[in-house]
């Protein structure tokens, strides 16, 4: 407990002094230990970033909750397994018909009576061999596990974690998830409008995010977009700094971070714990990291320590005295030997692994959940200045579910998702496309001409319309839901948004890139093909396009809310568009007996009926009789089927011939706007069910 103390005391003056005054801190008695001018160059830089350091530190405390809101986390008895399918082959069976070999599901336990606390000020450092449940301990302690396999007890505050207490907890994940076509800081901006207290103005908030950039030197990578595999961003370490200055933003009481300084150099890493200490320190906050390898300074700048192995406790209380617990057991560390390379070298030697896990166990022997460890280490239990008993025992709660109210998230996440999904719809990529299929079908329609022998051409430009943006919505739209619902589930777990902002923002913001690539292959090819030409029908024939490529994005949006898995939702829309293109009434027309209502299921036909209605069903729509030897042999003129021959044939009478006027326009189109509509709300609860069980 002194240990704690001594160190925060220690802190607290060092901030203060290097923010008050840099030339009275680098006083003579302190430049006497360096020798030359380099040694002075260095301290300065020091000492210049330190002062800056707690400067940042201190503007972001303006308006901080979490000094308001200590919190104090606490767990014991915590055990967690899961169930594995353990498959047995039929041939092994055979093989060893005298054994007992079964399939069936075994039972794995990934941690064993796991107990620990984390006072706010302090950092905890897990630390443990690879594979040793280091994750899956933050993970429970973030309450982004579910119930099934999980025992025990974890508390903030002494209450259970409840939706609202999870606002508290921000979360950094090992893996850093973005959308890659932002840049720093319109992400950090976009996370600060969401999350940052409603009351704070814009102007403070981004004022946060520049002060949380500076911070975590960031700045210089301000506008470059984050990228990805694909496309060429910031570095791997600006990455792992960006993600953490997005939770750090949004000024939580306790944060939890898993490898925070992996990918960092060792100046990097040391810089970035010092920042943690320090918002610890001055701003109450809990923080629990899981590091592997820290060096020695890092490593010092650790309050409370916890090491694991194999799922089990190995050690769990003050960092400075890991050492001497280590040598009462006979594993002396020397002192010109970092304690962290020396405790995993300890704990990667299975022998030794195994004997420090008997003596904790033994330790706690009288303890089995380990509660009486916990208390030992607790600031909640005695009584302190600054951090009462009836602050710590507070619950951890807000009145508020979200900071931003609805009409916001929907507006913030609509201008979010526009700027990430204008880069995909609207690539180079799409666009060349585009005018390349615009391009090819000017020339294989050029100005079909309004007679008879042409008609089979006209009604295939029009259905090649229809169907092809159909096809390239659905395809487009499957992949939206399967690889938003990481960062989804990532967001909704620290209460950003509600899934239905998220959902109607995603509509929004991709209606007008949707839309784009059909209108500029529409406008062209209307004229150029000769369709007919009357202004209103145009609009009307433009409306449909738009409509039924909306249609389709919808059955692409529920293909990829029901299953969320980009190839699986691919193969099942290609089933789909395929299936509906076949009896859109363009290629059969006549279907086998008893089969015919299967045409009421397609929404191409629907679309198809209405181009056609459109473009024939019309006083202006006349076409010229075939002359003898103008159709195919065995093909019939229509125009031959009166007494008298006629010269020309009205639109109307050719779809009537043709069966495509069954159902009046109107009804057409109300059921083509029915469909696009309940495509989206079907998807919208696929999403939230898959959303809810994934939180199971
Ligand atoms: N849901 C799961 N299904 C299967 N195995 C799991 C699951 N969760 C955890 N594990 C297993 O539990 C063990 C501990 O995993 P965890 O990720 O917590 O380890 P770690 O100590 O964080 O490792 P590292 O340092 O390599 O990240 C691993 O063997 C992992 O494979």
């Amino acid at each position: 407990m002194e240990q704690i103390e001594n160190d925060q005391i220690v802190t607290a003056t060092e901030i203060d002094s290097t923010s008050s005054s840099i030339s009275t801190a680098i006083n003579e008695k302190t430049l006497t230990k360096f020798e030359g001018s380099d040694g002075i160059n260095d301290l300065s830089i020091q000492l210049e970033r330190t002062a800056k350091r707690a400067e940042l530190i201190q503007s972001t405390e303006k308006g901080s909750t979490s000094a308001k809101n200590p919190v104090y986390v606490e767990w014991h008895g915590i055990n967690y397994s899961i169930s594995e399918e353990h498959k047995v082959s039929w041939w092994n069976k055979i093989r060893n018909s005298d054994s007992k070999l079964e399939s069936g599901k075994q039972v794995r336990k990934i941690i064993e009576n796991i107990h620990g606390c984390a006072n706010p000020g302090e950092v905890l450092a897990i630390m443990g061999p690879s594979g040793c449940g280091k994750t899956t301990l933050l993970n429970l302690l973030g309450d982004r596990v579910g119930k099934k396999g999980v025992q025990g007890t974890i508390t903030l505050n002494g209450h259970k974690i409840t939706k609202k207490s999870k606002r508290f907890v921000a979360y950094c994940t090992q893996d850093d998830i973005f959308y890659p076509h932002l840049t720093v800081k319109e992400t950090l901006g976009y996370t600060a409008r969401l999350r940052l207290p409603r009351e704070l103005s814009r102007h403070d908030k981004l004022k946060q995010v520049e002060n949380t950039m500076a911070l975590l030197n960031l700045t210089k990578c301000a506008d470059t977009i984050i990228g990805d595999q694909a496309i060429r961003g910031i570095s791997g370490g600006e990455r792992k700094r960006t993600n953490i200055a997005s939770e750090l933003l949004t000024d939580p009481s306790v944060i939890l971070l898993d490898e925070p300084t992996s990918g960092l150099d060792s100046s990097l890493a040391l810089e970035l714990t010092k920042i943690l200490k320090e918002f610890a320190v001055k701003q109450k906050k809990t923080i629990i990291m899981v590091i592997h390898q820290p060096s020695s300074q890092v490593f010092e700048s650790f309050d409370k320590l916890m090491l694991m192995a194999d799922g089990n406790m190995v050690y769990f209380g003050e960092r400075a005295g890991v050492v001497d617990y280590l040598d009462d057991l006979g594993y002396k560390c020397h002192s010109n030997f970092n304690p962290a390379d020396y405790i995993l070298e300890l704990l990667n030697d299975n022998t030794i692994k195994q004997k420090l896990i008997n003596a904790y166990a033994h330790n706690i022997r009288d303890d089995p959940t380990g509660k009486q460890v916990v208390e030992k280490h607790s600031r909640r239990t005695r009584t302190d200045n600054q951090l009462s008993d009836t602050i710590l025992n507070a619950p951890v709660t807000s009145e508020r579910r979200w900071e931003a109210t609805f009409l916001q998230q929907v507006s913030i996440l609509t201008e979010r998702t526009f700027k990430q999904s204008r880069k995909i719809i609207l690539s180079r990529v799409n666009i060349f496309q585009t005018v390349a299929v615009t391009v090819v079908c000017i020339i294989v329609w050029l100005k079909i001409p309004f007679a008879e022998p042409n008609v089979f051409d006209r009604v295939g430009n029009i259905f090649f319309c229809s169907v092809f943006w159909s096809f390239t919505a659905m395809i487009g739209s499957v992949a939206s839901f399967p690889t938003d619902l990481v960062m989804l589930s990532k967001e909704r777990q620290s209460r950003s948004y509600r899934l239905l902002s998220y959902y109607l923002s995603k509509q929004f913001a991709e209606l007008p890139l949707v839309i784009f690539n059909p209108i500029l292959y529409t406008i062209p090819v209307y004229w150029a093909t000769n369709l007919l030409p009357d202004f209103g029908r145009f609009v009307a024939y433009l409306i449909v396009i738009i409509l039924s490529t909306l249609t389709a994005q919808s059955f692409g949006y529920l293909a990829g809310a029901t299953v969320l898995n980009v190839h699986k939702s691919i193969s099942i829309s290609m089933v789909f568009i395929l299936a509906s293109m076949l009896l859109g009434g363009y290629y059969i027309k006549y279907l086998p007996f008893g089969l015919y209502w299967l045409r009421y299921i397609s929404f191409v036909k629907y679309s198809y009926s209405l181009l056609v209605q459109i473009q024939f069903d019309s006083p202006k729509a006349q076409f010229r009789c075939a002359r003898p030897g103008e159709l195919p042999a065995g093909q019939s003129s229509i125009c031959e089927t009166g007494d008298v021959p006629l010269t020309s044939i009205s639109g109307s009478s050719i779809i009537e011939n043709e069966g495509l006027n069954d159902l009046p326009w109107y009804i057409n189109l109300i059921i083509l706007l029915g469909i696009c509509i309940v495509g989206r709300v079907l998807a919208y609860y696929s999403l939230r069910r898959n959303s809810r069980r994934s939180k199971e």
